[in-house]
């Protein structure tokens, strides 16, 4: 990542909008930004699907594993400001072939520090299960709200845009797909 280009890019957003960027206040500012965009975004430069080599057998498990609520924090890749909420993963492994469950929130973490759309960023980590693990199937459920329709434009505060992805068993059987469904919603207040 290029921090100096980040740099001077802020300094010349800050004169733009007609700041001083050598006041007292902002005279650090490009600096803080560079490295917090080097922070959301460092997911560009890394293969977040890796997380999930870590690997083990349990005896023949064919049954659910549901992590929910793991907190995201992205940013829309059309306003570059923030979107956040909630992911939930549910996965069925393949004759007992899992991962640690820790691992869902890195790989989450990882597509979610990029410009994003929430639909890509669901299917990423649907697919990233799919690739490595090899699951009968994957439901990713994403609830988020996006500070560019909460601050700005349209201004709906509280509106909560939903997206998932759902692969393999849980495409083909409804009831497979319901019990996901019911055990990630269960939980919302
Ligand atoms: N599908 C999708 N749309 C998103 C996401 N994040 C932001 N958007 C939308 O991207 C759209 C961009 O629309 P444009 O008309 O090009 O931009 P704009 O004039 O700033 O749009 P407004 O937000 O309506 O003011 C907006 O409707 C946003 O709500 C996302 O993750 N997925
Ligand atoms: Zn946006």
């Amino acid at each position: 990542m290029d921090i100096e280009k980040i740099e001077q890019a802020v300094y010349m957003i800050l004169e733009a909008i007609g700041e001083d960027p050598d006041r007292e206040g902002l005279r650090d500012t490009p600096k803080r930004v560079a490295r917090m965009y080097a922070e959301v975004f460092a997911g560009l430069h890394e293969d977040p699907s890796q997380h999930f080599k870590v690997q083990f057998t349990e005896e023949q498990h064919e049954e659910m594993v549901i992590v929910k609520d793991i907190p995201v924090y992205s940013m829309c890749e059309h306003h570059l400001v923030p979107f956040y909420g909630k992911a939930h993963v549910a996965y069925i492994p393949r004759k007992g072939k899992i991962t640690g469950l820790s691992k869902f929130a890195r790989v989450v973490e990882g597509f979610a520090h990029r410009p994003q759309l929430q639909e890509r960023l669901t299917s990423q980590i649907a697919n990233a299960v799919m690739g490595e693990l090899d699951p009968l199937g994957v439901v990713v459920v994403i609830e988020a709200e996006h500070m560019c329709m909460t601050m700005r434009g349209v201004k709906k505060a509280g509106s909560q845009t939903l997206t998932s992805a759902v692969r393999g068993i849980f495409k083909t059987n409804p009831i497979t797909r319901s019990e996901a469904f019911s055990l990630i919603q269960g939980h919302r207040s």
